[in-house]
């Protein structure tokens, strides 16, 4: 078998007195295409927030692409990865946030141009030819010099995707990026992705209430609960035959199965 891409291996993550995962194990194979789906508090976007190191751990590996993400062995101890080495493991990792996350006082362009220039010291005309392709790609060519706060929140959202893809991520993490909007604006964001992966392989991991996307989407659905999952299997087993009772609980609370 390949390495995967993705490893957790006896991970444990607290909140002070709060076990968030006590011993969670998950991979995800190079160009699959993962869900996650379970109730509201269980865990699932520190999972991603875990693997962006916008969180630390407090036990176990991480291992992104067979490299040691967060800890290292040196001398017996765990120890967190030096700042050049987490440098190049987050360049694997591209993130689209529920609540969009753009700076305001940025135009569209600069939002998606600042990253890759700060952090991966493109050049300025480098980085706006890459910009100009990706609002192309998202449906807002026409969008690049206006600022945020005149978007509704499907092209923020599509502004959000178009940055996450300008660092050239091989993984992209989804946590829940149509949560936040109106209903009628959902599937212009979800088109994006749907667009995306028709074009191109990704590794991709999402965390989601659309419960018709990931059924269409994933390769693969994992149903999370209390830091663990619960089942996990091909999307069709998994919405028409769940096998375990909270799995069947929760989607026909979900979809009134
Ligand atoms: N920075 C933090 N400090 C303390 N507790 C936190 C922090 N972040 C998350 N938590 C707690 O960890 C638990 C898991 O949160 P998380 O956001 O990962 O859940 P979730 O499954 O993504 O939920 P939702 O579907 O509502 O977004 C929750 O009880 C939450 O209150």
């Amino acid at each position: 078998m390949s390495t995967p891409i993705i490893e957790f291996k006896n991970v444990k993550k607290c909140f002070g007195e709060t076990v968030i995962f006590s011993d969670f194990n998950f991979k995800v194979e190079e160009n699959e295409i993962v869900s996650i789906i379970g109730p509201s508090g269980s865990g699932k976007s520190t999972l991603l927030r875990i693997l962006m190191t916008l969180e630390g751990i407090d036990g176990g590996y991480i291992n992104i692409a067979g490299e040691s993400l967060w800890h290292m062995l040196w001398q017996g101890q765990y120890v967190p990865a030096n700042n050049k080495h987490l440098h190049k493991m987050r360049n694997h990792l591209g993130m689209v946030f529920q609540h969009f996350n753009l700076f305001p006082h940025m135009t569209v362009k600069r939002n998606i141009t600042e990253a890759p220039m700060r952090v991966k010291g493109i050049s300025r005309e480098e980085a706006e030819a890459s910009a100009e392709r990706l609002l192309q790609l998202v449906g807002l060519a026409d969008k690049a010099d206006s600022y945020p706060n005149d978007l509704s929140g499907g092209q923020k959202q599509r502004v959000g995707i178009a940055r996450a893809l300008a660092m050239k991520p091989s993984i992209l993490l989804l946590d829940e990026i149509t949560s936040a909007l109106d209903p009628e604006l959902v599937d212009e964001v979800l088109d994006v992705i749907r667009n995306l992966v028709k074009e191109e392989s990704f590794t991709m991991l999402l965390v989601t209430h659309e419960m018709y996307f990931a059924r269409e989407i994933s390769d693969r659905v994992c149903f999370f609960d209390k830091g663990a999952i619960v089942e996990e299997g091909k999307p069709e087993a998994i919405f028409t035959q769940p096998q375990e009772e909270r799995t069947k609980a929760f989607l026909n609370a979900y979809l009134g199965q």
